[in-house]
């Protein structure tokens, strides 16, 4: 979502909350039952659901549902994502595929929208999930350890490898926007689509074009040199910007972080970093050099925008330091 330091006034609305007990129909007329506010993000409220033939939600009911004013474009996107590219059949496919026993990418459960007008609402019914890691990493004084972060990048190349080869990228990769699995804290799950776009068409990638009318979009921390020049988010992006994410959490901060409300300042340290991948990593780790995220980077900093990634190459980089542990 967009820079939330900076403080501009929302461009969005924001809904009127539901009473637990609620009843939400979706397209297809089945009903969900609204239980307790579980968070809010920046344009819309969460909560905890159930299919409405259950007399209450429990606490560990298995659904989330995402309610938005119907006029907002995020929820609008992340649905059209949902519904195009993340169908359960469509994600258990490429897990045979691939013969991967876990992706990361949350099936689309259904949608719907609620009265109509100025308070008419979207909501979308998820999976429910866990904690987010961005939670995590902060109680831990920003810090997760070189393990840590070798297996959750493993599994947001996963995660991204899916998106991709369904025509899409996430554009807005960072700890608040995965989460642990629910039942399974073992997995984690890339969210939050409201950003997603395709960058090809029926195997049409878009063209490289900047335009400063779309400058600086996405999370200002870790949004790539790409979308700070107004480009449409590609492949390298992603990975860029998971890059960023990963020196976050494996220094503790980043050389832009006392610059946020410079969006020009962030983008030009940003290009310095990715122009010398070793500076960047090693001034920002003195101490333990992660040389697998330097491996990352320095293959991240050499994608052209149309540019295929070599997943598999990106993966094994994190693969080898884990065996090299003994992990
Ligand atoms: N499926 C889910 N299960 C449990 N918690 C969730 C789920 N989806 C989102 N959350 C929680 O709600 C928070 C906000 O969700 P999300 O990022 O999707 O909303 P948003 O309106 O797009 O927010 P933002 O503007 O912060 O990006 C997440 O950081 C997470 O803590």
């Amino acid at each position: 979502m967009p820079p939330k330091k900076g403080k501009k006034p929302p461009a969005h609305k924001l809904c009127a909350a539901l009473d637990p007990g609620f009843i939400l129909k979706d397209l297809k007329k089945k009903e969900w039952m609204i239980g307790n506010a579980i968070g809010s993000g920046g344009f819309g409220l969460l909560y905890l659901a159930d299919d409405a033939s259950k007399s209450t939600v429990k606490d560990d009911a298995g659904y989330v549902i995402k309610v938005e004013p119907v006029k907002n474009g995020p929820l609008f996107c992340e649905i059209a994502f949902y519904q195009r590219a993340a169908k359960s059949e469509d994600i258990d496919k490429w897990r045979k595929k691939t013969k991967l026993p876990f992706v990361g990418i949350p099936p689309y459960i259904a949608h719907g929208l609620h009265g109509s007008g100025d308070n008419g609402l979207r909501f979308m019914v998820m999976p429910r999930c866990g904690t987010d890691l961005h939670k995590t990493w902060l109680k831990l004084n920003k810090k997760f350890t070189r393990t840590t972060i070798a297996k959750l990048a493993i599994f947001m190349i996963d995660a991204l490898e899916y998106m991709h080869s369904m025509e899409y990228v996430h554009a807005d990769i960072k700890g608040a926007n995965i989460l642990q699995g629910y039942k399974d804290p073992n997995n984690v799950y890339l969210v939050d689509f409201g950003l997603a776009t395709r960058y090809m068409i029926e195997g049409t990638h878009k063209e490289y074009k900047a335009d400063p009318r779309k400058a600086h979009n996405g999370t200002i921390e870790y949004t790539s040199v790409d979308a700070h020049k107004g480009a449409a988010p590609s492949r390298r992006g992603d990975f860029e910007i998971l890059g960023f994410v990963l020196v976050h959490w494996v220094a503790g901060k980043l050389p832009w972080e006392e610059k946020l409300s410079d969006a020009q300042k962030v983008m030009e340290l940003k290009m310095a970093a990715m122009k010398d991948p070793k500076r960047f990593v090693k001034s920002s780790c003195p101490s333990d050099m992660p040389d697998e995220i330097l491996k990352y980077l320095v293959i991240v900093s050499n994608l052209e925008y149309e540019e295929t990634p070599d997943y598999n190459k990106l993966r094994n980089i994190f693969k080898s330091f884990l065996k090299s542990t003994g992990t």
